[in-house]
């Protein structure tokens, strides 16, 4: 629908991308991706010895290592105040300008029966899941959304702002409720967001009469299936058996797959974006009042995955008791029995 194949509605050369979780996994092979395509990078996560490798990693594979910059910020994205933080270093670094993109991708998940997870360990996600996402989101779109004068407005292009979800914020499966939720907010959030963009949107429009934010903006939300990142790893040696049979049809991608994709789909200006056949099925049958990449297709896609889904809703139920009947309780895993 937006430019579909035309033009590219997602160019970095020469422009400043901010990726949260840029020292792992699909956040890092975002950064690897957008510096070969001529972007100056800045990673943000915890962990500063992750975080130097990342930046030596991008200075190897820039497009064009003279021109372009990258830089690293240790901060816990939890606490709202960090992330003010990170973007105020950004902009200082950045001679004054704000960053053209900002991608979320930190996170991890804990997988677990929902009365088998300790309720700390819950926050926990929702802290680390939604709220270093929402805590980025506000302080990069106050930043962004601060009136500028007509006679001080220069041309800016379109900026860009990214939340990371999960198809597991379509589509329920047994032993992601610590986590599913926290990416199902992301999911509305995004929504309500993208709603709310445009009166700001329609604000910059009338930039030569009024006070307006500085650029368009845009929000896209990527919901990719299985990574094979460190952060998967983990998660397997604590994920019920019942969530790994549920969940066979995903056949994980490589970090580097998802970011391909990723931004080949912001190439083309998509809103909600998958990564692979079945997540796009997954997202069918829940698209609901989310905006469409494509009216035709995405309406095709719903009625589609509406049929399969018949089968797929009992289906899931069925393992699940199946699964009782045949195994009896669950077991906690080891390391929530220590930690309850
Ligand atoms: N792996 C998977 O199967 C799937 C993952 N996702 C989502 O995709 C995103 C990327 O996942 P994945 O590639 O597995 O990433 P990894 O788990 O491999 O890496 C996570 C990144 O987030 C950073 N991070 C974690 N917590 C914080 C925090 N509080 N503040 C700042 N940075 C933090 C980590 O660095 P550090 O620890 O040093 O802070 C690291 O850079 C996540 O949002 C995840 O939920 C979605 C679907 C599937
Ligand atoms: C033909 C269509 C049939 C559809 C059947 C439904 C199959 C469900 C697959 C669930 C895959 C979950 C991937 C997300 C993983 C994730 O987010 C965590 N690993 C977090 O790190």
């Amino acid at each position: 629908m937006f430019g579909f194949g035309r033009k590219n509605e997602f160019p970095v050369e020469g422009r400043t991308v901010v990726i949260t979780g840029g020292s792992d996994g699909m956040g890092r092979a975002l950064a690897i991706q957008l510096a070969a395509k001529g972007a100056h990078v800045v990673v943000v996560a915890r962990t500063v010895s992750k975080l130097q490798g990342t930046v030596e990693a991008l200075k190897s594979c820039a497009r064009n290592p003279v021109k372009q910059r990258f830089l690293y910020i240790s901060a816990d994205l939890i606490d709202s105040a960090e992330c003010e933080r990170v973007v105020a270093e950004v902009t200082a670094w950045n001679d004054g300008c704000a960053p053209d993109v900002v991608f979320c991708c930190a996170g991890f998940c804990h997988p677990g029966f929902f009365t088998d997870v300790p309720l700390s360990v819950q926050r926990q996600q929702m802290d680390t899941v939604y709220w270093t996402a929402a805590n980025m989101a506000h302080a990069t779109l106050r930043n962004w959304l601060t009136p500028v004068s007509p006679s001080e407005q220069i041309k800016n292009p379109r900026r860009h702002f990214i939340f990371t979800c999960s198809t597991l914020a379509f589509v329920p499966i047994a032993g992601y409720g610590p986590y599913s939720p926290a990416k199902a907010a992301i999911r509305s959030l995004s929504d309500t967001l993208s709603q709310e963009i445009e009166m700001y949107n329609g604000a910059y429009n009338q930039r030569h009469r009024n006070a307006a934010p500085a650029a368009d903006i845009k929000i896209h939300t990527v919901f990719p299936m299985g990574i094979l990142s460190p952060g998967f790893d983990n998660e397997q040696k604590i994920k019920p058996d019942l969530t790994k049979k549920l969940e066979e049809a995903d056949k994980p991608q490589s970090p580097e797959e998802v970011a391909r994709i990723t931004i080949n789909a912001l190439e083309r200006g998509e809103y909600l974006i998958t990564t692979m056949f079945v997540g796009n099925i997954m997202k069918g049958t829940a698209l609901g009042a989310s905006p469409r990449n494509a009216i035709v297709g995405d309406t095709l896609l719903s009625w589609l995955s509406n049929l399969v889904f018949l089968q797929v809703i009992p289906d899931l139920r069925n393992k699940a008791f199946n699964w009782g009947k045949s195994n009896g309780l669950p077991k906690p895993s080891a390391q929530d029995q220590a930690s309850s």
